[in-house]
């Protein structure tokens, strides 16, 4: 089933990209059961879509730390694609069901000991998530209630709008370098889109993790709320936003951001080779299998 709706996915762009002149907007008839409220019914994310407001509550729920997994994000990119099509959804809230994590970013696991053949679909699913998400014409709203590094980051980061737990423990950022590898050049746009070349050339190279204080200093989040308020702020935010007519907003975000999405687009394949290279050396098997050695030391 999962594989069947992987390969659904892959033919879908909908979102921003279908609202531009000369896209091709092809949708994909994902049958789907919405109750009144219940939207999903997916073992890793439950979406919840609140029909008076049109605003969807999409929260992760995959111990321990929500890591993007194949699954996860193959899970991830249908719902995205699902609200997309739903005409009375206007809005997403993403946030975690865990406590003290956001996402802790893609799944190591993924990307170590595996064949070059899964290391492809791995990375499809990548950028997948990543289309759907940043390409989304609702109104995206990041609620980070915990640890977001890496690939939890770059799904924050995505959103229209961030608001973080002001709790100082908790950071978010591109660490990829602290791992031994390198956030990919679309990870990168996205960053700078967000932050600027000068916060993103030195968050990238230090693979630095902000303390939430100090993403909110450089822009990386919007807003510090207490912890038990990140959602109900990120539903208040929501409403502002949802008060601006959704045709001029949508056309604004896709303008913004085609040019990101473009450059993905023309080098996804290239983008998917140079991953599978990358990762399938020995040096970089061997920098992901002591950060797993370090994450587990650290926790005995
Ligand atoms: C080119 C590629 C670009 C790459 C982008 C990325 O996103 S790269 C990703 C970059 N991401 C990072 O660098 C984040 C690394 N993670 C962390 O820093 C922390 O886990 C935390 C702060 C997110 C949560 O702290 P906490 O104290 O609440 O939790 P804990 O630390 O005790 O972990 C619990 C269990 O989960 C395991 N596990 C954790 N993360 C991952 C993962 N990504 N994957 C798989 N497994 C992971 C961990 O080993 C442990 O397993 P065990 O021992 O039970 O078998």
């Amino acid at each position: 089933m999962s594989s069947i709706l992987r390969r659904c996915t892959k033919l879908t762009h909908s979102g921003i990209l279908s609202m531009l002149p000369g896209s091709n907007g092809r949708s994909c008839a994902l049958q789907y059961f919405a109750s009144e409220k219940r939207y999903s019914t997916s073992s890793k994310i439950k979406v919840d879509l609140d029909s008076n407001t049109g605003v969807a509550i999409m929260q992760f729920q995959s111990p321990p730390v929500n890591s993007l997994s194949l699954d996860f994000l193959t899970e991830f990119a249908i719902n995205i694609e699902k609200l997309e099509l739903d005409r009375s959804c206007r809005g997403v809230i993403i946030t975690s069901a865990l406590p003290k994590v956001f996402s802790a970013g893609l799944d190591i696991l993924e990307m170590y000991q595996k064949s070059p053949e899964h290391y492809v679909e791995f990375w499809k699913a990548v950028q997948e998530a990543w289309f759907k998400l940043y390409g989304s014409s609702k109104v995206t709203i990041a609620a980070i209630n915990g640890n977001s590094p890496a690939g939890g980051c770059l799904l924050a980061m995505c959103c229209d709008y961030r608001i973080m737990a002001e709790n100082p423990r908790y950071s978010i950022g591109l660490n990829e370098t602290q791992l031994g590898i390198v956030a990919p050049f679309w990870f990168k746009d996205t960053m700078q889109n967000v932050v600027g070349h000068r916060e993103t050339e030195k968050g990238l190279q230090l693979g630095k993790l902000y303390t939430a204080p100090e993403a909110l200093k450089v822009g990386l989040v919007d807003e510090l709320v207490p912890e038990e308020k990140v959602v109900s702020s990120a539903a208040e935010a929501m409403s502002k936003w949802l008060a601006i007519p959704d045709h001029a907003r949508q056309l604004s975000k896709s303008m913004m951001r085609k040019p990101t999405i473009d450059r993905l687009l023309a080098a996804r394949e290239a983008d998917i080779t140079n991953f599978v290279s990358f990762t399938s050396k020995d040096s970089i098997q061997k920098s992901l299998g002591m950060y797993m050695e370090m994450l587990k030391k650290r926790r005995s």
